[in-house]
C-alpha cells in the first residue's frame, strides 16, 4: 500500500471528514450543555421543549461518537468526479459534501456495479483505515477506457477477504464496507409486507438483517422515528452479541430484545424441555386459553343467592350468564366487560330485590336506593366479584398448568391426556421462555388492566434509569471541552442536580425505552433473527407488535432445532402476514471455510431438509480434525490450549450436561474461560449448541458430537456447532461419529 500513489491525497481527505466530525460533535455538546445549563425554571411546556432538546443533542451526540471507526471506507469515481462513502454524510461549512451516508441511493453503485453493468462507475475504491490514518487502498476498475489498469489493486474481493480472514473479537462488526451486492439487494429492498431471508449458516442473514433496520430507519426516517424499530433474537447471548452493530452504523434507538422479554415485569430464564415446548407453541393453546378465560366467567348451576339486610336475593343461572353474555357483547376483553357484567348483575340485583320487599323496582329513586345498598353489601360484593374476578394473564396461567381440573376444562377435546399431564407443574413454578407468548395471548384476552400497571413499574424504573444516564451522559460529554465555559457548566452540574431537574417534569424517554416497557406498543418494523425456532403461538406474540407486518425474518430451515419451529416458510407465515411475504435467498458462506464447510454438509444431507448448502467463499488453512479419546478433559485442555496459542475467540461446544465440569477443568488448568453469555468476553467460551446458534468464533471445539447430533432436536444442533468457526473446528469423543460424519475426517 506504501506505494499507492493516491495515499496523500486520501489521507487529506480524510482529516478532513474527521475535522469535520469533531466540529460537530463539539457543536451538539455545547448544545447540550447550554441547554442543561438552562435550569429547571419556565412552565410547564418550556421544560419539556427542554427535555425534548436534550434528548435529541444526547442522541445525536451519541450518534456522532459511534460512528469513530472506520468513518470513511469508500470513493466511487464518475464521469463527474469523486464521491466518498462513509458510516454517515459529511458536508463541510461551505455544504460541500465531503461524503455521502452509505445508505444513501448514491451510495448504491458502491456495493452493486460490476464490470457487466458498471452503472456510470469508472472506479471504485475501498479504503482501509486505522485510527484516522489511511493504511490501505484497493481499486477496483469497472470501465478499462477511462482509467488506467496499470493503476489497478486487487478490488473488492481482496476488501472482503480481508475483513473474513481477521481475528474475531467476541462481538458482531458491522460489514459497511463490504456488502456484497446480493446482500445490498435485500438491504435496500422496500418495506412493505415481510421479506424473508433463507440462507445457510455463515451467509450473512444476521448482518444484512442489522444492515437493513439501518437502512429502513434511514429512508424511513419519519415514520420508524415515531414507531421505532424491533430486532427479536433467539437468545440473551445472540443479543449481546450482535448490539454494537447498530450503534456503529449511528442508530442507537433500536430495541433488542428475545421473545423470553417481551412482556415487561416478566423475565423467564429457562425453557420447557422439548415436548412440552411443543404443545405449548400449537395454535391450539389459543382455544385452550380462551376457554380458560371464559371458565373464569362463572355461572354456577344453581344460581348464587345473597342476604342482603333481612332479604335474601337469587340470580339464577340464566340471569348470571345473561349478565355475561350483555358485558361480553361490546367489550372485547374480560376485564374490560367486568364493569359491565356487574352492573348488568347488580341491576338484575335491584329487580329482584324490590319484588321481595314489595317495592316498585320501576321507580328510580327506590331503584337508587337499592343499588346503593347492594354495592354496600359485602356478601353481594363478595359473590359477584367470584363471578368475574379481575385477573391478571399470571394468574390465569399459573392456576391453568396447576389444577389438573381447570386444564381439563379448558383443554378438554383439544389436547390429548398424556399432553395435559406434560403441562401441570407446581402453582410455584418460575415462568419459563415458553410461558412468554401464552402469557402475551391472555393478555390480549383479558385486556391489560392488570398488565399497565406492571408496565407502569418498568417505565418508571426506566425513566429512573434515564434520569441517572443523563446526568452521567451529560458531564462525560462536556468533560475535557476546551471551551472553559463549557468545563465550568459541568462542573456546575452534578449527576443528583440532573436526576432531580428530571424528575420534576418526569424525563422525556427515549422511544426505546418507552417502546420496550410497553407490551402494546405497536412497532413500524420488526425483524425476526433465527426466526426458523417460533413457534406459532410466538409468532401471534410478535405479529401484535407489528400490525404493519412490515418485518425482515431472517433464518434457516435446516437449521430448525425446536420441535414448534418452522418446516416451512409458508406454514410459519401464512397466517401471520396475511399471506404478504417474499423470500430472498443467500447462498454464499462467508463464515467457514470449504473444508470445514464440507463436514457440516454431509450433516445437512443427512438431515433432507429442503434447502441448499451455502458456497465458502474461502477455503480455509486447517483442516478439520477428529479424535476418538478415553479421557475426554485431557483431550479437550490439549485442543484448547493450541486455540489459546492463536489470536482470536474460541468455543467449546458441548451437550449440556457436560458443560460444568468442562468449565471447572479448564479453569483449574488456568485457561481464561467462562460460560454462556460471559463466554463471549473471555478467550475461551463453553457454550451449549443453544447457547451457539448465530454465534461464530475463530476456534470450535466440538465435543461428543454423537451425543449433539442424538439430541431431541436431531441433527440440527450438530449442523449449527460444526457451521460456527472462520478458522478451526476439531471434534474430540469419547463414543462414535453419528453415521453421516464416518469418513469425513
Ligand atoms: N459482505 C460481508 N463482508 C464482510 N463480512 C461478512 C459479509 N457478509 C457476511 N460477513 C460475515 O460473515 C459472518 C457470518 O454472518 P452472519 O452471522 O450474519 O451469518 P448468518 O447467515 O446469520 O449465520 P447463522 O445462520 O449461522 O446465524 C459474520 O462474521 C459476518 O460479519
Amino acid at each position: 500500500m506504501q506505494g499507492h500513489p493516491d495515499t496523500v491525497e486520501e489521507q487529506a481527505h480524510l482529516d478532513e471528514a474527521y475535522s469535520r466530525l469533531d466540529a460537530l460533535r463539539a457543536l451538539s455538546r455545547a448544545r447540550l450543555a447550554s441547554t442543561m445549563a438552562q435550569g429547571s425554571s419556565g412552565t410547564h411546556q418550556n421544560r419539556s421543549e427542554r427535555d425534548s432538546f436534550v434528548s435529541m443533542y444526547t442522541d445525536r451526540l451519541a450518534a456522532l461518537e459511534s460512528v469513530e471507526a472506520r468513518l470513511l471506507f469508500g470513493r466511487l469515481d464518475t464521469a463527474t468526479g469523486p464521491t466518498w462513502i462513509g458510516r454517515i454524510g459529511l458536508t463541510d461549512e461551505s455544504q460541500k459534501v465531503l461524503q455521502i451516508d452509505w445508505r444513501a441511493p448514491a451510495a448504491a453503485p458502491f456495493y452493486q456495479a460490476t464490470a457487466a453493468s458498471p452503472q456510470g462507475v469508472v472506479r471504485r475504491r475501498h479504503i482501509t483505515t486505522e485510527d484516522r490514518r489511511v493504511v490501505g487502498l484497493s481499486d477496483e476498475v469497472l470501465d478499462p477506457d477511462l482509467v488506467d489498469p496499470d493503476a489497478v489493486d486487487s478490488g473488492s474481493d481482496s476488501a472482503l477477504l480481508a475483513a473474513l480472514g481477521a481475528a474475531r473479537t467476541g462481538r458482531m462488526g458491522d460489514i459497511v464496507a463490504t456488502i456484497q451486492a446480493e446482500q445490498d439487494r435485500i438491504i435496500r429492498s422496500g418495506a412493505k409486507g415481510a421479506l424473508v431471508v433463507q440462507g445457510g449458516p455463515g451467509t450473512g442473514k444476521t448482518a444484512v438483517a442489522l444492515h437493513r433496520a439501518a437502512y429502513l430507519l434511514y429512508t424511513h426516517r419519519d415514520r420508524l422515528e415515531q414507531s421505532g424499530v424491533l430486532v427479536l433474537g433467539p437468545t440473551g447471548v445472540f443479543l449481546r452479541y450482535v448490539e454494537a452493530v447498530l450503534p456503529s452504523l449511528g442508530e442507537t434507538g433500536v430495541v433488542l430484545s428475545s421473545i423470553a422479554e417481551l412482556i415487561p415485569g416478566v423475565t423467564p430464564t429457562t425453557r420447557d424441555r422439548d415436548h412440552v415446548a411443543l404443545v405449548k407453541g400449537d395454535s391450539v393453546m389459543v382455544t385452550v386459553l380462551a376457554n380458560a378465560v371464559r371458565a373464569r366467567q362463572r355461572v354456577p348451576k344453581q344460581g348464587v343467592t345473597m342476604r342482603v339486610g333481612d332479604t335474601d336475593v337469587h340470580l339464577s343461572a340464566g340471569t348470571i350468564a345473561q349478565s355475561g353474555r350483555e358485558a361480553r357483547r361490546d367489550n372485547d376483553t374480560h376485564n374490560g366487560a367486568r364493569i359491565a357484567f356487574l352492573t348488568h348483575a347488580l341491576n338484575q340485583s335491584a329487580t329482584r330485590l324490590a319484588r321481595r320487599r314489595k317495592l316498585d323496582p320501576g321507580d328510580a329513586y327506590v331503584r337508587e336506593d337499592l343499588l346503593e345498598e347492594l354495592r354496600d353489601t359485602k356478601a353481594v360484593r363478595r359473590e359477584l366479584n367470584l363471578l368475574w374476578m379481575p385477573l391478571t394473564p399470571q394468574r390465569v396461567l399459573r392456576d391453568l398448568f396447576a389444577k389438573p381440573d381447570v386444564l381439563g376444562e379448558a383443554a378438554g377435546g383439544l389436547l390429548t391426556r398424556d399432553q395435559q399431564r406434560l403441562l401441570l407443574r407446581d402453582a410455584d413454578s418460575d415462568f419459563t421462555v415458553d410461558d412468554v407468548p401464552l402469557l402475551d395471548e391472555l393478555a390480549e384476552l383479558l385486556g391489560d388492566d392488570a398488565v399497565a400497571s406492571t408496565a407502569d413499574r418498568a417505565r418508571e424504573a426506566a425513566a429512573e434509569a434515564r434520569a441517572a444516564a443523563y446526568a452521567q451522559s451529560v458531564l462525560d460529554a462536556t468533560e475535557g471541552m476546551d471551551d472553559g465555559g463549557l468545563d465550568a457548566i459541568a462542573s456546575m452540574v452534578s449527576g443528583a442536580d440532573v436526576a432531580a431537574r428530571y424528575a420534576d417534569t418526569g424525563p422525556s424517554l427515549t422511544l426505546a425505552e418507552r417502546a420496550s416497557s410497553d407490551r402494546e406498543w405497536a412497532y413500524g418494523h420488526v425483524v425476526v433473527d433465527e426466526a426458523q425456532e417460533l413457534s406459532p403461538m410466538a409468532w401471534r406474540a410478535v405479529a401484535r407488535r407489528c400490525p404493519s407486518r412490515s418485518m425482515t425474518v431472517v433464518g434457516d430451515l435446516a437449521q430448525t432445532s425446536s420441535g414448534s419451529g418452522a418446516r416451512s416458510w409458508a406454514e410459519a407465515l401464512d397466517e401471520v402476514t396475511r399471506g404478504v411475504w417474499r423470500v430472498e435467498e443467500l447462498t454464499i458462506n462467508y463464515r467457514t471455510p470449504a473444508r470445514i464447510a464440507r463436514v457440516a454438509d454431509r450433516v445437512l444431507a443427512a438431515m433432507d431438509r429442503d434447502v441448499t448448502a451455502p458456497t465458502a467463499v474461502r477455503e480455509g488453512d486447517h483442516d478439520p480434525s477428529d479424535r476418538l479419546v478415553t479421557d475426554l478433559p485431557a483431550a479437550v485442555l490439549d485442543v484448547v490450549r493450541g486455540y489459546v496459542a492463536e489470536p482470536g475467540r474460541s468455543v467449546v461446544i458441548a451437550p449440556p450436561d457436560l458443560v460444568a465440569s468442562l468449565l471447572d477443568s479448564l479453569r483449574e488448568a488456568g485457561i481464561d474461560v467462562a460460560a454462556g453469555a460471559r463466554g463471549l468476553d473471555a478467550a475461551v467460551g463453553v457454550m451449549t449448541p443453544t447457547q451457539v446458534k448465530g454465534l461464530e468464533f475463530d476456534h470450535v471445539l466440538v465435543v461428543e458430537p454423537g451425543v449433539v447430533g442424538a439430541g431431541a432436536s436431531g441433527l440440527a444442533d450438530l449442523y449449527v456447532a460444526l457451521t460456527r468457526a472462520t478458522s478451526r473446528l476439531d471434534l474430540v469423543r469419547t463414543g462414535d461419529l453419528p453415521p453421516c460424519l464416518l469418513g469425513a475426517f
